[in-house]
């Protein structure tokens, strides 16, 4: 079986990382995440992921760098996780989230991240601390 890719972004602004709480299905519902999805045949991550945050949440972003780490999500179907610049436009809920925030390095823990999105936190959290206020 070929394995599919699910693209996760960790969209950095002004030195902040948004989260958002998955209202969908019931085994992830309530549980918050980095927004993104499959990337459909054809597509890189970097495209599937700027294509899900534009239909998710109605922004223009740039995936960057890819953070380290892969995780099985189910049978033939892996999860990464890309870091992301916005650069037009104000996230909404459109798809598939119940809530958005905005968090800075001090706050992070302060949601209940998916299991695999809590390993790249450390990693967020440098990034956010060594760009304050950056893109
Ligand atoms: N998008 C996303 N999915 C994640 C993350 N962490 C994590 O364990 N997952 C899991 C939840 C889902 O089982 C799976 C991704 O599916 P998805 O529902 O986001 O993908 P999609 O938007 O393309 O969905 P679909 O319409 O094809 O069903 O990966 C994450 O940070 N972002």
């Amino acid at each position: 079986m070929e394995t599919r890719i699910v693209v996760g972004g960790a969209l950095i602004h002004q030195g902040r990382v948004l989260a958002a709480r998955r209202s969908a299905p019931p085994e992830v519902a309530g549980y918050w995440e980095f927004p993104g999805g499959k990337a459909e045949p054809g597509e890189t991550p970097e495209q599937a992921l700027e294509r899900e945050l534009y239909e998710e949440l109605g922004v223009r972003a740039r995936a960057v760098a890819q953070l380290p780490g892969r995780w099985p999500v189910r049978p033939g179907l892996e999860l990464r996780i890309w870091t992301a610049e916005l650069l037009s436009g104000d996230p909404q809920p459109l798809e598939d989230h119940s809530e958005l925030r905005w968090l800075g390095p001090e706050q992070l823990a302060e949601v209940d991240w998916l299991d695999h999105d809590r390993e790249v936190l450390p990693h967020v959290a440098r990034l956010l601390t060594d760009q304050p206020g950056g893109s």
